[in-house]
């Protein structure tokens, strides 16, 4: 058989029937789940740096105060955004909450379709 969708892998304690609901309505968001289905990956697309940092800092302000931190990687007008839980590990509650601050932020911040985010580089 061809490759399926992967699926979610939650983290002892937590509750599926909660989580699986919540994580499908992530998808539909545009995050994607990891091959492992422990985590979910989302790039968010900014029409300039600034706006791109200013969102990185948005979420590293809640990030500090809920002390569950992403992994970001920042380009000139693109961010993605990854959440995962280390301990225990797997996809918890706290993943799916901080990925929809994370949409509701880049809506405040101005995020655009993928097509229309600052580039730059030979393809731009
Ligand atoms: C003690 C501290 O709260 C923990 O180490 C937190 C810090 N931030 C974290 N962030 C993420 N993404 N996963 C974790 O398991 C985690 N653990």
């Amino acid at each position: 058989m061809a490759s399926s969708a992967p699926a979610a892998r939650f983290a002892e304690g937590e509750d599926p029937q909660q989580l699986g609901p919540d994580t499908e309505m992530l998808q539909h968001q545009g995050w994607a789940l990891d091959a492992d289905g422990m985590g979910v990956t989302k790039t968010f697309h900014f029409k300039s740096y600034f706006k791109a940092v200013s969102f990185v800092n948005l979420i590293a302000s809640e990030s500090s105060s809920k002390k569950h931190h992403p992994t970001m990687t920042v380009r000139i007008g693109s961010v993605d955004v990854h959440w995962t839980t280390h301990r225990p590990r797997g996809l918890t509650h706290k993943d799916i909450t901080m990925a929809r601050h994370c949409d509701h932020g880049a809506s405040l911040m101005g995020a655009v379709d993928s097509g229309q985010g600052l580039k730059c580089g030979p393809s731009a």
